[in-house]
């Protein structure tokens, strides 16, 4: 399982034959920059589970209730279920927490209809009380606490839970007390399925604000971030010394000297053999516009 927030990420993990997407409410951090998962509507939930249904035909999609969506009562739950199910095109919802009220939610998205994937551990949604993005389970309590509260969410009917940064006897436990798949992140290779934040897995989460919310457990499959970063500093470089575009990338001129721009009036007229005009003299390049909006945007 792999996340994915937009149409070009789904994609790409439906092109690499992974079984589910989530889309995460990572998203927060990853697409929107925040410190943590809090701030997410549902409303913004709904346009990145769209983006993703229209990307990925094949995976399981999982779309993550947003914090604050959820928790006031089990009846409370079902409607933003349902949204994201309706709305958003997903197949099934992703919700945090073990406590016995969480359980009650789960149970009645369940009863309406929905396939409902637990997600214990560290619950990032719970950052106030865990008072950080920490390991959990560390303790014999820890341990069982986490374990006890898989269960009860089997219980409720989830098809699925995914036990996030707890130590690995802990996930393995786990994963053999359970019949439903667990799906381990940061939690050790005995879980039943893994899962990653795209961005983490691909080296594109990378600014230094998010060294601190970054989890150290990701492993880094790819650079992607250092390709787009090279390839966005040639396409500068290449604009700034006027070699691109080049004539490849023109259309050639139209024969009634008006200023060509249908590809398609260009592309017959090449085909007839064409007319090459002599090149215009450059105008020198207009240094004075960078200097410009850069100032002004600092302002
Ligand atoms: N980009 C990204 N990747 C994620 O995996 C992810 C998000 N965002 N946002 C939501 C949560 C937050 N996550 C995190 C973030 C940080 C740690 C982290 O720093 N963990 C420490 C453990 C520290 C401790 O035990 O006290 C580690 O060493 O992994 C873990 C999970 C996982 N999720
Ligand atoms: C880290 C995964 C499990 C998640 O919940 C998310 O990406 O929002
Ligand atoms: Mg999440």
């Amino acid at each position: 399982m792999v996340t994915a927030y937009d149409y070009s990420s789904a994609v790409h993990v439906d092109s690499a034959g992974i079984d589910l997407i989530l889309v995460g409410d990572s998203a927060a951090m990853v697409a929107h920059g925040h410190d943590n998962t809090l701030p997410i509507s549902l409303d913004l939930m709904l346009q990145h589970c769209r983006a993703v249904v229209r990307g990925a035909p094949r995976p399981l999609i999982v779309g993550d209730l947003p914090f604050g969506s959820y928790e006031a009562s089990p009846a409370q739950a079902v409607e933003p279920a349902v949204r994201l199910v309706k709305e958003g095109g997903v197949d099934a919802v992703k919700m945090e927490g073990g406590a016995p009220s969480r359980v009650s939610a789960a149970k009645a998205i369940v009863e309406a209809g929905i396939a409902v994937m637990g997600h214990v551990g560290l619950t990032p949604q719970a950052i106030s009380v865990l008072g950080g993005f920490r390991a959990q389970g560390k303790t014999v309590d820890g341990a069982l606490k986490v374990v006890e509260a898989a269960l009860a969410l089997q219980e409720a009917g989830c098809f699925a839970v995914v036990l996030e940064c707890v130590p690995s006897p802990v996930a393995a436990a786990a994963t053999q007390a359970l019949q439903i798949p667990t799906i381990g992140i940061g939690a050790g290779s005995l879980c039943s399925g893994q899962v990653l934040v795209y961005h983490d897995l691909l080296g594109m989460f990378q600014s230094p604000n998010h060294s601190k919310v970054t989890p150290k457990f990701c492993k880094q499959f790819g650079n992607a971030g250092a390709v787009i970063t090279k390839a966005l500093t040639e396409y500068r470089e290449h604009v700034e010394a006027r070699s691109f575009p080049d004539a490849a990338c023109t259309p050639s001129r139209c024969p009634a000297r008006t200023l060509m721009t249908s590809p398609m009036c260009c592309r017959r007229w090449a085909s007839m053999g064409g007319l090459r005009l002599p090149r215009l003299p450059r105008r020198p390049p207009p240094t004075m516009q960078r200097n410009y909006w850069t100032e002004s945007r600092r302002r």
